[in-house]
């Protein structure tokens, strides 16, 4: 069996985490984990770490690390067959360090883009809440406006997206992000992609992803060359 590989993408609300992890997933093959689906699905089936999450996730509040470390490892321990890319964990130090302790990342890509990309991005998602899939009118509308493609049921924005909660969702991002992409560039495994445009910083990612991991036969003609 090949080797397994063990991912995680990083960066600010509205970065485009979402976005890529989807394409690195139908590229190669990888398992798309994300926290706030994680979330979601604990939530929507009334697990007891479920009811405390929403607890916080209500008041737009992070959800305590014990109580996302308890959803998250067990169900990456049981991951022992995939490869997979994780969206939104590790979010804090303490969480980096729960996750070290389970398994070895092989790679940490981390998004840096602009402020007012992010604003402008945000003030403009429309999520379908059932699937956590999203849309923005510019860059991936959805087929009929304010209607998810697939089930057709209303579209929904957070007020958490909104300018006004925007600078101090990037500001706490910061303040906790700061010393997990110390820690991943301590252990020479970080990769910083800045841009203001996913579409421009694809072929950068795809590229290094493809020096790691071979790519998916039946996917490899959707590869964007590098520039
Ligand atoms: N690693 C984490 N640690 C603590 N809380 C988390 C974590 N991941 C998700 N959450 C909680 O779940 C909520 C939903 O997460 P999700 O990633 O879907 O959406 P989000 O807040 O809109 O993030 P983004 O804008 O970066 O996509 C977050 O607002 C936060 O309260
Ligand atoms: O180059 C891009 C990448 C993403 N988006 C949009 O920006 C928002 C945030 O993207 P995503 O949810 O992937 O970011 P995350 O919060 O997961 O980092 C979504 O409405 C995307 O459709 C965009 O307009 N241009």
């Amino acid at each position: 069996m090949a080797k397994l590989f063990r991912a995680v993408i990083m960066g600010p609300p509205g970065s485009g985490k979402g976005t890529i992890s989807e394409r690195i997933a139908q590229s190669f093959g990888l398992k798309h984990l994300s926290s706030g689906d994680f979330l979601r699905e604990n939530i929507a089936a009334n697990t007891e770490a479920g009811v405390l999450a929403k607890t916080y996730i209500e008041r737009g509040l992070m959800v305590p690390d014990n109580v996302m470390t308890r959803l998250l490892l067990p169900r990456l321990e049981e991951m022992t067959r995939h490869s997979w890319l994780m969206d939104g964990f590790p979010c804090t130090l303490a969480q980096a360090k729960a996750l070290n302790s389970t398994c070895d990342l092989d790679l940490v890509i981390s998004l840096n883009i602009p402020y007012e990309t992010l604003k402008d991005r945000l003030s403009d998602r429309w999520i379908h809440p059932a699937s956590g899939r999203v849309y923005n009118r510019g860059f991936n509308p959805p087929r009929v406006q304010g209607r998810d493609d697939l089930s057709g049921e209303p579209l929904i924005q957070h007020d958490n997206d909104q300018p006004e909660a925007l600078v101090a969702r990037l500001r706490h991002y910061k303040d906790v992000a700061k010393p997990v992409i110390d820690l991943y560039k301590s252990k020479g495994i970080l990769h910083t992609f800045s841009g203001t445009e996913t579409d421009r910083i694809w072929p950068y990612i795809n590229s290094l992803l493809s020096t790691k991991i071979p790519s998916r036969p039946e996917t490899d003609t959707q590869h964007i060359p590098m520039p």
